[in-house]
């Protein structure tokens, strides 16, 4: 039998992003791979695209019951229900950094003999990530973060086209003469695309990377409009910024992005947020005075531009799903992410 993949349907209905375009599905069945493709009406490209190049289209939850061997490749969270997971899925678990319900995802996968193959931990042999959303997180995040600095931002937040989107930055940028903003992890995938949106915007930015944050100036971070923070955190760091920011001198920061949205992790750095917002709600206010500082910490930021995230992303991972079955040394490393994170866990 050919190894197949499933591609299942995502539960948000805001969720419009796939991780394997039609044209994807088309490399894989060159590859020897088939694709069978959950139906899905929110999914950017139409169930007739993966159908006009060979996949079956299946109903939503088809996974279920899928064959054992399946492979079961998504984006986002699974159902709460069942209780025992038996299949290898491959998707971003959030369920390696103490995330909330993280445990009671693991059991589940333990209780039914499956695997998780998390594409957050899909790494190389230096440890740097393969496939990943973050560039076009990066970018929508601070053009988020720069519409709502000029009083700009449409809510409730919905799908754009790339178009729109940097027409609306060009447009922003008449409204924001002179203002800066600093991202951190600026030389990563996020922090490019962060960069990239700001120039549209007509934004200076300050790049900070590990050695700009090593010895933190905070008086320079807090000068400037905004914050974009991108930093990858792998392993518990000094804060970035703290409440003892909130009255320091000279502050103009008004609007923070956390494109991380590692707020209820223990490896946030900017614990003066410690909620994610949404697209109906996209903006909270953290502090008052002297100067309002309005947070922004949306976890599917990538959904707002589903086109182009979704065809970056397949792009990225197609060429990765054949050694899956082959048993590629990327996966293997991925699968030992799951063993480490299953041991000690309380059944
Ligand atoms: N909100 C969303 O929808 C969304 C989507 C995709 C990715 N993300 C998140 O965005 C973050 C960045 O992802 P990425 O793909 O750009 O990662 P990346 O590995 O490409 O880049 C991370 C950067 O952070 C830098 N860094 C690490 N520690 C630092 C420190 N202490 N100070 C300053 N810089 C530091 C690294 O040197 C690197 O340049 C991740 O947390 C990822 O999970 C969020």
């Amino acid at each position: 039998m050919r190894p197949t993949v499933l591609l299942r349907a995502e539960q948000r209905d805001t969720e419009q992003r796939t991780p394997i375009t039609p044209k994807g599905a088309a490399a894989l069945h060159e590859a020897g791979v088939d694709v069978v493709v959950e139906s899905s009406p929110e999914r950017v490209f139409s169930d007739d695209a993966y159908e006009a190049v060979g996949c079956p289209v299946v109903h939503a939850g088809s996974w279920l019951t899928a064959p054992p061997e399946t492979v079961v490749v998504g984006i986002k969270e699974l159902p709460d229900e069942p209780a025992e997971l038996r299949h290898r899925h491959v998707y971003f678990a959030h369920a390696y950094k103490g995330q909330t319900g993280a445990d009671d995802l693991l059991r589940r996968f333990v209780r039914g003999g499956g695997e998780v193959l998390d594409l957050e931990y899909l790494v190389d042999d230096t440890g740097r990530r393969v496939v990943a959303f973050g560039y076009w997180a990066g970018f929508v995040g601070a053009s988020l973060g720069a519409m709502q600095a000029a009083g700009r931002l449409p809510v409730p937040l919905r799908p754009m086209h790339l178009d729109d989107l940097t027409g609306e930055l060009e447009e922003v940028a008449g409204h924001l003469a002179g203002a800066t903003a600093v991202v951190t992890g600026a030389w990563g995938r996020a922090g490019r695309g962060a960069v990239d949106a700001l120039n549209l915007a007509g934004i200076g930015s300050s790049r900070w990377d590990r050695d700009d944050t090593a010895a933190l100036d905070s008086d320079a971070l807090v000068a400037h409009d905004l914050l974009v923070h991108c930093v990858l955190a792998t392993e518990p760091q000094p804060p970035l910024l703290t409440d003892a920011d909130r009255t320091r001198p000279g502050r103009r920061l008004r609007v923070l992005v956390d494109v991380t949205a590692d707020v209820t992790s223990h490896l946030n750095l900017l614990p003066v947020s410690d909620v994610h917002t949404s697209w109906a709600e996209p903006v909270r206010r953290i502090w008052h005075e002297p100067v309002p500082l309005d947070a922004i910490v949306i976890d599917n930021l990538p959904s707002l531009l589903p086109k182009q995230a979704s065809d970056d992303f397949s792009s990225a991972l197609v060429p990765l799903l054949p050694g899956l079955f082959a048993g590629d040394a990327v996966w293997q490393r991925a699968a030992q992410t799951y063993q480490r994170s299953i041991e000690g866990l309380q059944p």
